[in-house]
């Protein structure tokens, strides 16, 4: 029965992100986008960027003369014609961050009035496309970032910060290619599609205040010296008057197609909510107390169901292990599950990389538990150590997609029979 129900969950995975890459929703979206001039030049940028690129340039052909694609190393798949492609640091940008931002900026400075920008957004793209303020240099930007990335603070927050930290986020890349029109189509993987925060709004006004910066480094204790108190002071520019976006993808959109393909496989599907950012082990703690209900009276939908939540949870990282939320939350709901039967969850990131780690989450059931303490090891020792990854090694319970060109959020699965 589990074996069942574990192949129904990976249908279920594979279907809602195939349905949700990068190829399709690039060339529909670019049929909504009247190009005035007859030249384009094409940046793109994030986890998604190599294959959003490729699908503009097969859509567009040669009306795209120039571009550059910017993506997270071994997210490059090869040359595209009239392209150049750089790999660099993700979630952490690194020098070669700020070589092909540096880059990309020096090629649109170059363009003749006959261009106009097409500027393709993914997820990941606040660590790849980079440069430092004025009085900030890449070892704040990366010690900053570190801190905040363990920090507990949501996206939103991170980005408040990293946008006034650069000289490209936050609606100055806008400013700096004015007066050239930018289209950008965005791959949302930000709760809510907030446009200002997904990659940290290189096009897109801030709508952030100086208040809500400082309240962000007090919150989370945030270790400043003096030269960045006073960057993070200078406002960020308003009235930007020539971009237009359109959110080609998001979470929801991919919830939707996991109901779809459960309903299909059997299975009464429910969407929890798509907005889901609490801390993670809480999440699979609430989960599993989901799970608990239903198994014992068929609510809140009746059996067998697959329960769907969409959102990307934060994890406060205290130990020294790896692992990475969606580890993490499926981990602890295989704490509070032990020995039950007929269930089994999976929480996977869309784009296949989940943390600093080569699984894109975990899929667990009522043996992920027993089979650790058979090795003789504490199952809470993991979870304490924020090593989630080797304990879901050990159970045999990660998921690995390899790298899938999407980035939308984390979606989560839960199968009972
Ligand atoms: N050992 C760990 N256990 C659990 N979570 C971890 C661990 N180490 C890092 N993380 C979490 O992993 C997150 C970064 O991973 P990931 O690359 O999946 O982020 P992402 O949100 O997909 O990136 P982006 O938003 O730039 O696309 C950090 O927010 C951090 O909280
Ligand atoms: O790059 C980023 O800032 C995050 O992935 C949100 O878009
Ligand atoms: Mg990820």
């Amino acid at each position: 029965m589990i074996k069942i129900l574990k192949e129904d969950l990976k249908k279920i995975i594979d279907y809602s992100i195939n349905s949700v890459l990068p190829e399709n929703a690039v060339k529909e979206n670019l049929k909504k986008i009247e190009f005035k001039k007859n030249k384009v030049f094409l940046i793109s940028i994030g986890k998604a960027a190599w294959r959003m690129a490729n699908a503009a340039k097969e859509e567009l052909k040669d009306k795209i003369q120039k571009g550059i694609v910017i993506t997270k190393y071994d997210y490059g798949l090869g040359n595209i014609k009239n392209m150049e492609i750089y790999e660099a640091g993700h979630p952490i940008p690194d020098k070669n961050s700020l070589k092909a931002t540096k880059r990309a900026i020096e090629l649109i400075k170059n363009l003749d009035d006959d261009y106009e920008i097409l500027f393709l957004v993914s997820g990941g793209g606040s660590a790849l496309f980079e440069l430092p303020e004025n009085g900030v240099t890449l070892d704040d930007i990366q010690n900053i970032t570190s801190q905040l990335l363990k920090s507990g603070a949501d996206i939103e927050e991170i980005n408040a910060i990293r946008k006034r930290l650069s000289k490209v986020k936050g609606g100055k890349f806008a400013k700096l290619s004015y007066p050239k029109q930018i289209y950008a189509l965005v791959l949302s993987d930000v709760l809510g599609d907030k446009l200002d925060s997904i990659a940290s709004g290189p096009a897109y006004t801030d709508k952030t205040t100086t208040n809500d910066v400082f309240n962000i480094i007090k919150k989370y204790d945030i270790k400043i010296n003096t030269e960045i108190k006073k960057v993070l002071e200078k406002e960020r520019p308003k009235n930007i008057s020539n971009t237009k976006h359109i959110i080609i993808g998001s979470v929801k959109l991919a919830c939707e197609y996991a109901m779809q393909k459960a309903k299909e496989l059997g299975y009464n599907p429910l969407l929890l909510t798509t907005m889901l950012n609490c801390e993670a082990k809480e999440a699979g703690r609430f989960f599993a107390n989901i799970a608990k209900e239903e198994i014992k009276s068929n609510n809140p939908i009746k059996k067998p169901c697959a329960i769907i939540a969409g959102g990307e949870t934060v994890v406060m990282v205290k130990g020294n292990g790896i692992g990475g939320r969606n580890q993490e939350l499926a981990y602890s709901f295989a704490i509070e599950i032990e020995g039950i039967e007929n269930i089994v969850f999976a929480s996977v990131g869309t784009d296949g990389t989940d943390g600093p780690t080569d699984a894109a989450g975990g899929i667990v059931d009522g043996d992920t538990i027993k089979k650790i303490k058979n090795k003789g090891l504490d199952p809470l020792i993991f979870l304490e150590n924020n090593d989630t990854y080797n304990a879901l090694e050990e159970s045999e319970s990660l998921l690995k997609t390899g790298p899938t060109g999407t980035n939308v959020n984390d979606i989560m699965i839960l199968l009972i029979n």
